[in-house]
């Protein structure tokens, strides 16, 4: 069916829907990753946004459900130069236009990405409506009508409602085993070391798992638990999640996690790093478009080394506005905003990327072993 894509500031793309039919608003942004579209789709930290993929075609490996982030699909609609009608993957029990039909998503195709993603980057984030109902004229003023990503709290529709202990299932997949037909491979986890509480702000499933296999026991709890209900779980450190909306907007999480500081080691990832900043008593402000994809450069400016990360944020740290206690150790170098810090006193850090990936490259693992170190470390200290 034809399908319109209409931004806030009058620019408009036309293609052909596929899944869902319907009209859909929300922000629009772009995501540079060459593979990892279902990651992406079922990021809860996309909740409220229509993404668009640069990447020229989308779908040829279908949808495989080990490889979703969350139980189901976060993204507001999803844009795309070229559909793969036919998904060729052994893994895959589902194409993703039938993925879309199931859970209401409208996705158009037949966009030209590349003029979509010149004009966001020069003209800056906009609210936008993927519709295949509505007039032109009417799309335009429906996507100016939505709310703005700005002042946005997501977290409370995604984060669980219920706690739980995370069970990893600890598979790598494989191709089948030919004598006995069993898919996948399973590999052995190390013993738990360290039990945490992990605040869930819309956390992605491959966060959890890194965190297991570095030898943590991960206790995931609702995004609006006190800080005294887990300081009486006495665990031996905590995560902050990645998470949707703006980081600004969650006072009521901020005053929370400020009572955490000093008292357990922490450790930040996105929104969690986001919530750190603002607990610290520093400040974070909407980047122009945003860093979306899987080949950011970023330099750890202790040892000088440079990382290709995985990213999908579109707020940021204001470095000017973080207290003296607050070391910038991470930067990103095409635009040189900040991407993790470290409290100089205590056991505290964040990141602004993904060291989780999925998708996207993985030389930034090494930070859920630097937790389970510094966990030790402070350990060793109380009991010397
Ligand atoms: N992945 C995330 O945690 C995103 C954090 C926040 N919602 C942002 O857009 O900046």
């Amino acid at each position: 069916m034809k399908a319109i894509l209409a931004l806030e500031d009058g620019r408009t793309f036309e293609g052909e829907s596929f899944g869902h039919t319907g009209t859909t608003t929300g922000e629009a942004c772009f995501n540079t990753s060459m593979t990892g579209y279902q990651e992406v789709i079922t990021d809860p930290s996309y909740r409220g946004q229509i993404v668009t993929m640069t990447y020229p075609l989308i779908g040829n490996y279908g949808i495989a459900p080990e490889d979703s982030e969350s139980k189901g699909p976060h993204v507001r609609g999803f844009v795309i130069g070229e559909l793969c009608k036919r998904a060729s993957n052994w893994r895959s029990n589902q194409a993703l236009e039938d993925y879309f039909a199931e859970h209401n998503i409208i996705g158009i195709e037949g966009i030209d990405t590349r003029a979509l993603t010149k004009h966001l980057r020069s003209a800056g984030a906009m609210r936008a409506c993927l519709t295949t109902e509505l007039s032109t004229e009417e799309a335009i003023k429906a996507a100016q009508d939505a709310p703005s990503m700005e002042g946005s709290d997501f977290v409370k529709e995604v984060s669980t409602e219920d706690g739980y202990l995370w069970e990893e299932e600890s598979r790598q997949w494989t191709i089948p085993n030919a004598s006995t037909g069993q898919v996948g491979n399973y590999i052995e986890l190390p013993p738990v070391r360290h039990k945490i509480v992990a605040y869930d702000f819309g956390v992605k499933h491959n966060i959890l798992r890194s965190l297991r296999q570095n030898g943590f026991e991960v206790e995931v709890v609702n995004s609006r638990t006190s800080a005294e209900d887990v300081l009486a779980k006495n665990p031996d450190g905590i995560f902050l999640s990645n998470g949707p909306g703006d980081p600004a907007a969650l006072d009521y999480i901020h005053a929370e996690v400020k009572k955490l500081i000093g008292k357990k080691p922490i450790f930040g990832i996105c929104l969690g790093h986001q919530i750190l900043t603002h607990a610290f008593g520093g400040k974070t402000f909407k980047l122009k478009f945003g860093h979306r994809g899987g080949n950011q450069p970023v330099k750890d400016l202790r040892t000088g080394r440079i990382s290709i990360t995985s990213q999908n944020h579109g707020f940021a740290t204001d470095q000017e506005t973080l207290p003296e206690d607050i070391e910038v150790t991470h930067i990103n170098l095409n635009d040189n905003t900040c991407e993790g810090i470290r409290h100089k006193k205590y056991p505290i850090f964040s990141v602004q990327y993904h060291p989780e990936a999925a998708p996207g490259p993985n030389d930034a693992a090494y930070f859920f072993k630097e937790f389970a170190d510094l966990i030790d470390a402070t350990k060793a200290q109380t009991n010397a």
